[in-house]
């Protein structure tokens, strides 16, 4: 059979993971993607939309990606040079309102967030004056750490350390932004790691207990020295080459594209379909994944069609693996991992600078829920103005639904999107007190695009990890939002750190035995 690499899954992912290997493998090596829907990109949507005779655009998943120089943003900023998209990026520079300004909408008022020291001498809003006294809680209050289990929620860790109020008004918040899901059933080993473990190694609560962690993960993290010694000669040699780019992008505090995030997507896909010996397929969803009698990795296509190959990087959702393989061989990670829903409210206005405040927008704390059917309001033309290309409108995006979706909407595959559209045109009124009519509302549903990193994921993860070992004879790899993290950034460099460190290309034609889990288990060691 000639050599060939499978990559299931066309959302950010998979394009990644797919370009990766264009770029190392040598072009008798087939890649090929399969994508189940027409759609390249995943979650990764921008719509093209008019209303009053001006043309704007609606973002339906991600909208921003952060600039910085962590490995993340260093990867993508990497891969915008490579598909030479930098003249079409557009920023919001760090001393924006949109980078300082971040709200809690609380007590029917918008709270800005402390941004630095100054905001202890202009004073507190409401809703953050529970984190001093928090602080004060974790520094005073005697160890508490439950001894008789592995994980917690966050609600748990955050009330039992520092004080109930700082999860209902800011915690919860800030996970609705990210995960839209409930920080009750959110696990705090997972997602605040090195809070959780200064609680359970120290004897004198969190905050004394952060040094000591981050002394070790620093020792942890030698192991990478080399790696990372290259990572950023790499990207020094790049700043040489095109220092203009480089220099803004320090300069901004995050970015997008003209004409929206989907630029990224596309221009990856444009790049693939470029080369010779990559195929991209879409329409075609996957349904079974077995061993053919070479002991390729076989996969079936809704068509029939079989596609073989000596490897398999599959970026699928988890409920999308576990269609593929038999249900007796299943794992809990695949079994009852839930996904959240978002229901996300495009509307624009005709006018400029609406919102009350400036800023990147607002979120909803548990705390608020009662007053809020959203989860939080983004001011798009305040955060990127460049996109809007002076036209006299606002867009604001309205988010609904996550763990109180069915509650509030019914099931978010009937719901009913005049239902929605009213909802978030109510929630501008009431919080940000908007009394005219947009000039466009739309709304569009993500069913289960967000995975939930629940109590007990990481014990999950590690036998994930296993499970993958056994699957294709070794031939397969997982890589995606549901592993390393939901971001975008953190999808692209796992999807790298696969291709280029932990895959050996050169020796495909012997399984693999690389499940794609190992660095991210082996960081909650
Ligand atoms: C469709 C809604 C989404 C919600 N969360 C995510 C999506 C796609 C995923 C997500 N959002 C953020 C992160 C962290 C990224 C980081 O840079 O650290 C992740 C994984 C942060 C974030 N939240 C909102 C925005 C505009 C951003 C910046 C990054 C991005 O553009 O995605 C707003 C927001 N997202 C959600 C809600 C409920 C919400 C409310 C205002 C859910």
């Amino acid at each position: 059979m000639a050599a060939a690499i499978t990559v299931l899954g066309g959302g950010i992912t998979g394009l990644s993971t797919a370009w990766y290997l264009a770029q190392r493998l040598p072009s008798t090596v087939a890649v090929r993607l399969i994508e189940g829907t027409s759609h390249l990109g995943g979650w990764m949507r921008t719509d093209k939309r008019q209303a009053n005779g001006m043309q704007f655009i609606a973002e339906r998943g991600p909208r921003t990606l952060r600039s910085g120089s962590s490995r993340e943003a260093s990867a993508v900023l990497e891969l915008v040079d490579d598909l030479n998209l930098q003249s079409q990026v557009v920023t919001a520079s760090k001393f924006s309102a949109a980078a300082r300004n971040r709200y809690i909408y609380y007590n029917g008022e918008l709270n800005c967030m402390p941004s630095g020291l100054g905001s202890l001498v202009t004073g507190l809003p409401p809703a953050v004056k529970c984190l001093p006294r928090g602080i004060w809680q974790d520094l005073t209050k005697a160890k508490n750490t439950p001894t008789d289990a592995s994980d917690e929620s966050i609600h748990e860790f955050i009330s039992r350390r520092f004080g109930k109020d700082v999860d209902d008004n800011l915690a919860s918040a800030v996970m609705h932004g990210i995960y839209a899901a409930d920080t009750k059933t959110l696990s705090a080993r997972a997602l605040l790691y090195p809070f959780w473990l200064a609680d359970r190694t120290g004897k004198h609560g969190v905050i004394r207990g952060l040094r000591r962690v981050a002394k070790l993960s620093r020792a942890r993290n030698a192991r990478f020295a080399v790696r990372e010694a290259e990572e950023q000669l790499a990207v020094s040699r790049r700043r040489s080459a095109n220092p203009e780019f480089w220099d803004a992008m320090d300069e901004a505090s995050m970015y997008s594209f003209r004409d929206g995030i989907q630029t990224l997507s596309d221009g990856l896909a444009v790049r693939l379909r470029s080369y010779s010996n990559v195929e991209l397929v879409t329409g075609q969803p996957a349904t079974e994944a077995r061993i053919g009698p070479t002991d390729c990795a076989e996969i079936v296509l809704a068509d029939g069609r079989v596609v073989r190959s000596q490897h398999v990087v599959n970026t699928l959702p988890l409920h999308c693996i576990r269609k593929l393989f038999e249900k007796s061989s299943s794992n809990a990670l695949l079994d009852e991992t839930p996904y959240a829903s978002v229901a996300v409210a495009n509307v624009v206005y005709g006018k400029k600078d609406i919102t009350p405040v400036d800023g990147f927008g607002y979120l909803v704390p548990r705390a608020s829920a009662a007053s809020s059917k959203a989860l939080g309001t983004v001011f798009d033309s305040c955060t990127l103005p460049a996109q809007d290309g002076g036209a006299e409108l606002s867009r604001l995006t309205v988010m609904l639904g996550g763990a109180r979706f069915n509650e509030l909407f019914g099931s978010p595959a009937s719901a009913s999107k005049k239902a929605l559209e009213d909802a978030a045109v109510e929630t501008l009124r009431s919080h940000l007190g908007l009394r005219s009519t947009p000039i466009d509302v739309d709304v569009s549903i993500g069913e289960q695009c967000i995975p939930s990193y629940t109590v007990g994921y990481i014990d999950r993860l590690k036998a994930m990890h296993r499970w993958v070992h056994g699957q294709l004879g070794g031939r397969m790899s997982v890589v995606g939002a549901a592993y390393g993290g939901p971001a975008v950034p953190q999808c692209i460099i796992h999807a790298r750190d696969l291709v280029h460190h932990h895959l050996r290309l050169d020796a495909l034609d012997k399984p693999q035995n690389v499940t794609g889990l190992e660095e991210i288990i082996s960081g909650f060691d």
